[in-house]
């Protein structure tokens, strides 16, 4: 299986590292300045589950169509951010071809309606990635905790070739993995469980654990969780209550480090996706008639964030 990474960045360099380090055929769809820092430095990642050092195979944006000329890609894997997402759909067009598959892994959900429109929603499979990583300024690849999966699915459920095909890919090279047959239920669960860590990290500056030892903390997470969860459930996919209650205890786990990547982006300061996540659940809710006070309360803290950064982006 050829595969196509768009972008090296915590994500992408990591899923695409592991496949390039077992010697899988995967090439990195990269900025100028990120394919000299990897021709120079190669593919580092630092991990719990192991580091490694990659030479890795990289294009750019403008040699992309000649690569594919002479042999197209089965898969391109997505990792960009969704503020990026324009930029990218540009850059992996010329490997769409017929029998190209795209496995988007960002997080949020509505980057399918753009991914659908380019090139057409029977080419584009339901992903999510479950890991907490980040690019050091040096361009090593940081992988914080255990955790490192990949969900991916058939949108109008059922198992097809091509799931099974990179399944057997990465079961090869020993990335965790999940071939969904119900990919939207994997993603409302993990958009939920997301949007509040992500809205709850984000208001209080803290990680779970900082945000459970105060008074109230555990409540206001509970409840933030219960706001997303019936946003999913009135969008028809209800989060089945094994799965809630594992969200839960990740949300309200006293022991707990664990931040949200906004965070980490926004105690960066960086640009964050909060019109992707906190903004779209909030708009789902204000949709469907429910009331999401929390949920509220972070988008209006998100978008101050942004136009403090940068008032021509927020
Ligand atoms: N980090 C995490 O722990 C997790 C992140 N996610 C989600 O995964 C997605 C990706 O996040 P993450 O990997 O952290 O993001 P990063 O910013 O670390 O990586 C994204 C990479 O995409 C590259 N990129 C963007 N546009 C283009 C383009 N047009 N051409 C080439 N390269 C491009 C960027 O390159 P450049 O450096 O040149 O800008 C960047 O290196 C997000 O939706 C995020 O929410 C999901 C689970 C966990
Ligand atoms: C919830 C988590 C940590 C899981 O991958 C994540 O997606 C994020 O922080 O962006």
């Amino acid at each position: 299986m050829r595969v196509l990474v768009l972008g090296a960045g915590a994500t992408g360099g990591y899923f695409g590292g592991r496949l390039a380090q077992s010697g899988a055929d995967v090439t990195f769809l990269v900025r100028p300045a990120r394919a000299q820092a990897l021709a120079r430095d190669g593919l580092r990642i630092r991990s719990p589950l192991g580091d490694a050092d990659v030479a890795v195979r990289t294009v750019t944006a403008d040699a992309l169509a000649a690569m594919v000329g002479q042999t197209p890609f089965d898969l391109v894997l997505l990792s960009c951010k969704a503020y990026d997402l324009a930029s990218a759909i540009a850059a992996v067009a010329p490997a769409m071809g017929e029998g190209t598959t795209l496995l988007p892994i960002l997080n949020g959900l509505l980057h399918y309606d753009a991914l659908d429109a380019r090139f057409g929603r029977a080419n584009v499979l339901g992903g999510l990635c479950f890991i907490s990583a980040t690019l050091a300024a040096d361009g090593t690849v940081v992988h914080l905790g255990r955790p490192a999966s990949i969900t991916f699915g058939e949108r109008d459920g059922g198992a097809g070739a091509r799931v099974a095909d990179f399944a057997a890919l990465c079961a090869r090279v020993g990335i965790d993995h999940r071939a969904s047959d119900d990919i939207a239920q994997a993603q409302w669960i993990k958009f939920s469980f997301l949007a509040a860590l992500a809205a709850g990290t984000c208001l209080m500056r803290a990680s779970v654990g900082d945000i459970a030892g105060t008074e109230g903390g555990a409540a206001c997470m509970a409840a933030l969780h219960d706001e997303c969860l019936a946003v999913a459930a009135a969008a028809g996919h209800p989060v089945p209550a094994q799965a809630r209650d594992t969200a839960r205890a990740g949300l309200l786990d006293a022991a707990s480090d664990v931040k949200a990547s906004m965070l980490r982006d926004l105690e960066a300061g960086h640009r964050v996706e909060a019109a992707h996540i906190v903004g779209d659940l909030w708009h789902r809710a204000r949709d469907a008639g429910l009331a999401a006070p929390l949920l509220q309360a972070g988008w209006v803290h998100l978008q101050c964030y942004a136009a403090s950064r940068d008032p021509q982006q927020a």
